[in-house]
């Protein structure tokens, strides 16, 4: 291998994200053109880099650099370029000539190593001589760092992350335990810390090993939707992810618990393991529980009954029973759940009683866990309602630097009554969040249907509050005339009591179309979105028409139908901007879906009569199209909900996917004109009841489904709903017989 030592004079090309670099380095001999891994170069460092001659087809002449050391220079006029490269504060041509005038070659080992005797320099003071050599240290910790983190995969920006945290230690904590990496920097997995620690000749059955398998093990259980893991299956399940006696896990999970690392608590016959912060969000989820439910609530200062018979003369509705009864608890009650399937009338309750507690004047606060939920439940209500997440503020607190609620505990919401819709999307962590922000006294009012799928964070929190007997329940199980006249509605609840729906019937709204090949699937979903459903009932194909599916993978599934019906709906022009990303290409025109809860993405207004012009968060779930593409300044904007125009910078386009087709789990929450949807063959686990319950819920004016009907009924008969370990119910039943056998 080729050795050369110079200076790097000139960076042509780098990439800031995996540090490719072309570059140019003045060797005492010549100038030559360097390519490789050379992250955090700048201008003016002195390298000996080693590599091998290549021949570019249209650069010609170019060293691959294989490895690379930043090097002190040695000679004054390198030491005076050095100095005054603009990498040391308040140095210049001029004062870096006085330093090495003052202590010649040798002064950057003064520098390093007698740093004091930079005072001897005129015009350097005792602070001056500080900085320059706080900032040298760093420079060249930074670059041992990224050098040292480099052999093992680590990119650059990953490694000034971790030097943040470690500092002038980085390199003994990672040399000690590299695990640590995967509890302290962000975006940094078990996975990756293995992987370092195998290179570094770690054990595998090093204690730190096991330690931090058991942690990751106990988070995979959470990301599948549990509170906690079951100990047998967590020891079994880690033992044989890490290769290692099941014992020895045993004595990890014995061990993380004295360290209050996590916690281990008997459940009637079951052993649960938690994370701490589940642990903490499901007993205090709990506590607070308990507290609303027993709260003694005022009464208030009308006659109910006079003022619902006036309401629904107002109205011109008659309420049904249960709607009533909702109101009355809803009322007398601290916290109250209202649940029902679709047109059970909820949401006619729920604006009966805003009408009610406005007309007392009593502040209303309105909420749902999604970006599109809210946006329903304002257009229902005819009343503001945010996403949790706004409701509650989330924002940087002023000396941290991660988001956090603004209302909690010491700053709780402010309002007499607090109601939440679609709270089956609520998972355990948020449900604490919100918990902490509602003061006792407010009436909480849950609002949701059950038996759409869960909440994609860890939990089962409608299902178990309802469950519980300790929180008041309000079934609506009536479904209304007017709701009736629905397909929709009645096949839903029809599939929910595991009956076969209704299909084709005449002029009505739910259709099944038999395709018994996957490729015919494929084809008829695509003439249906672009032709038959327009034409013949006039529906946008783009934006009223979502076609949902099971699957991401396979004929059938969103990656595959995405392409397809892009070709179909929005296919290339020649005018038409693109910007490809791996295997996607994102069109001008395109609709999409950001894929993850952003809140600090900004948006602007594009609607003169909006009230607000601008703003901050885009949510998972959000459905917006693509406005234009800007190559120079790599930008791609998007408009979201026809008026919030939103920058992405290219780097951020893996928030972002096509939307023409989304998974039936990406759905929840939503509503669309029309869904169509593929019936076919899948993995059981995903051709379940209530999933397809979920997906036809979404639709509110028609309904197609086309595939076997054969799968359409396994589906039917499929009830198994995975099942969630959450302890929320266990707990609050505990209390309630403790509670129970005192009195
Ligand atoms: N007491 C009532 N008498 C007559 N019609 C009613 C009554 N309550 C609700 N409805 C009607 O039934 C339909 C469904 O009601 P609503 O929208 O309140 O139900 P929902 O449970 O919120 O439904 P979804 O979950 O589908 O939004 C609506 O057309 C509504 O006007």
């Amino acid at each position: 291998m080729l050795e050369v030592e110079g200076r790097l004079i000139e960076i042509i090309f780098q990439n800031e994200s995996n540090g490719y670099t072309v570059a140019i380095l003045e060797s005492p001999e010549e100038e030559i053109t360097m390519v490789g891994y050379l992250p955090a170069l700048k201008e003016g460092d002195h390298l000996l880099v080693k590599g091998k001659w290549m021949i570019h087809p249209v650069y010609g002449h170019q060293l691959e650099v294989q490895e690379y050391r930043p090097i002190l220079p040695t000679t004054e006029e390198g030491i005076i370029y050095y100095l005054s490269s603009g990498i040391l504060p308040g140095i210049g041509k001029k004062m870096a000539k006085r330093i090495v005038d003052h202590f010649g070659e040798e002064a950057m080992e003064i520098i390093q190593s007698q740093p004091h005797r930079l005072t001897e320099v005129s015009g350097i003071g005792e602070s001056k001589a500080e900085a320059i050599t706080e900032a040298f240290q760093e420079q060249r910790e930074l670059r041992e760092i990224i050098l040292f983190l480099s052999q093992y995969g680590i990119t650059p920006n990953y490694a000034v992350k971790i030097y943040k945290i470690y500092g002038e230690n980085t390199i003994s904590t990672i040399q000690e335990n590299p695990y640590r990496l995967a509890e302290d920097i962000m975006g940094i997995g078990f996975i990756t810390a293995d992987r370092i620690a195998k290179t570094m000749g770690i054990a595998a059955n090093s204690k730190y090993r096991i330690y931090a398998g058991t942690k990751y093990m106990l988070n995979t259980f959470h990301l599948e939707g549990h509170t906690y893991a079951p100990s047998q299956m967590l020891i079994e399940r880690t033992a044989e992810l890490l290769k290692v006696e099941v014992e020895m896990v045993q004595e990890a999970v014995q061990n993380l618990a004295l360290d209050q690392k996590i916690q281990i608590e008997r459940q009637g016959e079951e052993t649960a393991v938690y994370s701490m912060a589940y642990y903490y969000a499901e007993t205090n989820v709990c506590k607070k529980l308990i507290e609303l439910s027993r709260v003694k609530m005022d009464p208030l200062e009308i006659d109910l009954e006079e003022e619902l018979q006036q309401l629904q003369q107002q109205e011109g509705i008659s309420l049904a029973i249960n709607q009533k009864e909702a109101v009355k608890q809803a009322v007398e009650n601290g916290i109250l759940v209202i649940t029902g399937g679709p047109g059970t009338g909820k949401t006619t309750t729920i604006n009966t009683l805003i009408k009610i507690f406005e007309k007392l004047e009593m502040k209303i606060v309105l909420g749902a866990p999604t970006g599109r939920a809210s946006k329903r439940m304002t257009e229902a209500t005819g009343k503001e309602a945010r996403t949790i997440h706004r409701m509650l503020e989330l924002g940087f607190a002023e000396e941290e630097d991660s988001m956090m609620f603004q209302r909690n505990e010491e700053n709780p919401l402010d309002s007499d009554v607090i109601i939440i819709d679609e709270v089956s999307m609520v998972d355990i962590l948020l449900m604490h969040s919100l918990m902490k922000a509602v003061s006792l006294g407010t009436r909480l009012i849950l609002v949701g249907d059950a038996d759409q799928l869960p909440s994609v964070g860890a939990g089962n929190v409608l299902k178990d509050i309802i469950d519980s007997r300790i929180v008041k329940v309000v079934r609506l199980n009536e479904i209304f005339r007017q709701a009736e006249e629905s397909m929709i509605i009645v096949n839903a609840h029809k599939i929910n009591h595991g009956e076969y729906p209704l299909l084709n019937m005449k002029e009505k709204d739910f259709y099944f179309i038999t395709k018994n090949q996957r490729g015919n699937i494929t084809k008829t979903v695509i003439q249906l979105v672009k032709e038959r459903l327009p034409n013949h009932y006039q529906f946008d194909s783009v934006k009223d028409i979502q076609v949902l599916t099971p699957m991401k993978k396979g004929e059938i599934g969103t990656i595959n139908f995405n392409k397809e019906l892009q070709q179909a709906l929005n296919p290339p022009i020649k005018w038409k901007k693109e910007k490809a990303l791996k295997e996607k290409i994102f069109r001008v025109g395109d609709k999409v879906m950001q894929i993850k809860n952003n809140y600090t993405l900004k948006w602007e207004s594009q609607d003169p009569d909006s009230q607000e012009e601008k703003g901050e968060g885009i949510f998972n779930g959000d459905i917006g199209y693509i406005h234009s593409i800007d190559e120079g300044d790599q930008e791609l904007k998007v408009l979201f909900d026809d008026y919030r125009l939103v920058n992405y910078s290219f780097s951020q386009l893996d928030e972002l996917e096509l939307a023409y087709c989304i998974t039936i789990h990406k759905s929840q929450g939503s509503e669309f004109p029309v869904v169509v949807m593929p019936i076919a063959w899948g993995p059981p686990m995903l051709l379940t009841r209530n999933l397809l319950y979920t997906a036809i819920t979404r639709a509110k004016n028609l309904v197609v489904l086309v595939g076997a009907e054969s799968y359409l009924r396994m589906m039917v008969d499929n009830d198994k709903i995975v099942q969630r370990y959450s302890g929320l119910s266990y707990r609050l039943n505990k209390f309630y017989e403790f509670h129970f056998n005192q009195q």
